[in-house]
């Protein structure tokens, strides 16, 4: 991969794949991005000659473009200001709880929003600048929606994708969204609009029906309402549900000195009957609470006791200048402190919480020593950790319990499928895969493999840039 002036793919992230750090002895380093964005992305940018443009995750980095991993990746600066405004404000507090189910309330600043918009443009214009004549470029996410139409007007030449790895809620709560219009508008730059499950598309070309009238869309097709004299268009919007390189994260599982770490984690917890794992950034669409809880009531009823079972709950920190985010981990940490002060011994905690982020090579390990992986996320775009754990249990063992809420239950229908609301519900289901018997456990387990590995990410790349390609041919 060389520095070029210009190229035929380009993806556009509000993250690049890997974040600047700087240790406390003042070295700075790259560090892997969170977040399943980054983890799906990045085996589709290892295929291709493109680049990649986005920010390095820290404000005021003035950073000239650079290869990693074999991909050029084009920094985009953020002032601190932006970081508060765009990131934490319009992206991470008033779109994500709109568009998670209002699960917390959204706040609506009207400077977030100008933010909003001063960075889309600054993201679209930099990408303009190294897009070869009629190349592709897929724009990725919620922090970016602005970015398809003002593309359009700058290089009309462009194929322009969208994927929106988030739900897109109902019109309903849609529509409290002061900005609702701009952001439809926004989007529907694009020529190809991507969601994660069918009722997400559903409910996009339900937004527009209802700005622009019944008319405006059929099936997966939408007039773009253009200005008089300009050209009529369509765009589409369809679900395209992401996924991870499953071979990989199998070959990493069958790995002997990851296989060695799996037995090292299970010995250092103190050989439970039942080890349960939950992954997650420290998020409250996770449902991490609803988990506690109900952990926390088996412990209390007698179903199971510190030492017959452990909670593994990884927390890795997110967003955490973002005031709902610091509220649930002063709350998480509180009910976890709490069920270990009631039920841990000194030999065996009941809960052992990390709140981390790890290597691959760790959660591979994880999984591994996992007898039941639990995803209890009231409302997420698609849960990635789901499909991981799946892929990395080639001995078909292991139970996944997976919340009805997240995108990857219109696919991995052989999971326990739980409604984390209903607490007495998920305390049953972590009963009965605990109890599982052998034969059920593999059965389940060898049909949601296949699934996985039939759907993997190159799938999902191919599906989306196919329909992509469809739509500048009938140009
Ligand atoms: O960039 P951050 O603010 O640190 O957040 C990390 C990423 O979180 C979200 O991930 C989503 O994408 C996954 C892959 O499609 C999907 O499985 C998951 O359900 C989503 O929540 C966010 O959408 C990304 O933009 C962030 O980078
Ligand atoms: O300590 C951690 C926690 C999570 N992850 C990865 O982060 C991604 C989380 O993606 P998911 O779609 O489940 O949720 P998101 O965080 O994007 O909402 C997965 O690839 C995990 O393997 C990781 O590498 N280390």
């Amino acid at each position: 991969m060389t520095d070029r002036d210009s190229y035929d793919f380009i993806v556009v992230s509000n993250r690049l794949p890997v974040d600047r750090v700087v240790d406390p002895d003042g070295t700075a380093r790259w560090q892997r991005s969170p977040g399943g964005l980054v983890t799906a992305l990045e085996p589709v940018m290892r295929a291709s000659d493109g680049a990649w443009v986005g920010w390095a995750g820290k404000p005021d980095l003035e950073l000239e473009p650079f290869t990693a991993d074999d991909t050029y990746l084009v920094p985009v600066t953020l002032s601190a200001d932006e970081v508060a405004d765009y990131y934490e404000g319009f992206s991470n507090d008033t779109l994500w709880p709109l568009y998670h189910d209002v699960i917390a309330p959204p706040s609506y600043h009207r400077e977030w929003w100008d933010a909003y918009v001063r960075v889309n443009r600054r993201f679209a214009e930099q990408s303009a600048a190294i897009a070869a004549p009629g190349a592709t470029v897929w724009v990725q996410d919620y922090q970016l929606q602005l970015v398809p139409k003002m593309l359009r007007e700058r290089r009309p030449d462009l194929v322009i994708g969208f994927f929106n790895h988030i739900p897109f809620p109902p019109y309903g709560i849609y529509a409290q969204l002061p900005w609702r219009r701009q952001i439809v508008e926004g989007l529907l730059g694009a020529d190809v609009i991507g969601f994660q499950r069918v009722a997400d598309a559903g409910n996009f070309t339900r937004a527009v029906r209802r700005l622009y009238g019944a008319n405006s869309t059929k099936g997966s097709e939408v007039k773009v309402p253009v200005a008089q004299g300009e050209a009529p268009r369509t765009a589409i919007a369809k679900a395209f549900p992401i996924s991870i390189d499953a071979a990989m994260f199998e070959e990493l599982a069958r790995q002997p000195a990851v296989q060695e770490r799996a037995a090292e984690i299970r010995r250092e917890l103190g050989n439970p009957e039942t080890i349960y794992l939950g992954v997650d950034r420290l998020d409250y669409t996770k449902g991490i609470r609803h988990r506690l809880k109900a952990f926390g009531e088996l412990l209390r009823d007698g179903r199971t006791t510190a030492g017959d079972s452990v909670l593994v709950q990884v927390a890795s920190p997110s967003r955490e200048r973002v005031e709902a985010y610091m509220q649930l981990r002063d709350e998480i940490e509180l009910t976890v402190g709490r069920i270990n002060g009631d039920y841990a011994t000194i030999g065996h905690s009941a809960i052992a919480y990390l709140h981390h982020g790890y290597p691959r090579e760790e959660m591979v390990a994880l999984y591994l020593a996992a007898d039941v992986m639990l995803v209890t996320a009231l409302r997420d775009g698609m849960n990635l950790v789901a499909k991981e754990y799946v892929a990395c249990r080639h001995d078909n063992d292991g139970v996944l319990i997976l919340s009805e809420f997240a995108g990857a239950a219109d696919e991995l229908k052989n999971a326990l499928l739980v409604n984390p609301h209903d607490i007495e519900g998920l305390k049953d289901a972590m009963t009965a895969a605990a109890g599982m018997p052998q034969r059920e456990r593999a059965s389940r387990m060898r049909a949601l493999r296949k699934r996985v590995r039939e759907n993997d990410v190159a799938r999902w790349s191919r599906g989306f840039l196919d329909e992509l390609a469809r739509a500048k041919d009938a140009r």
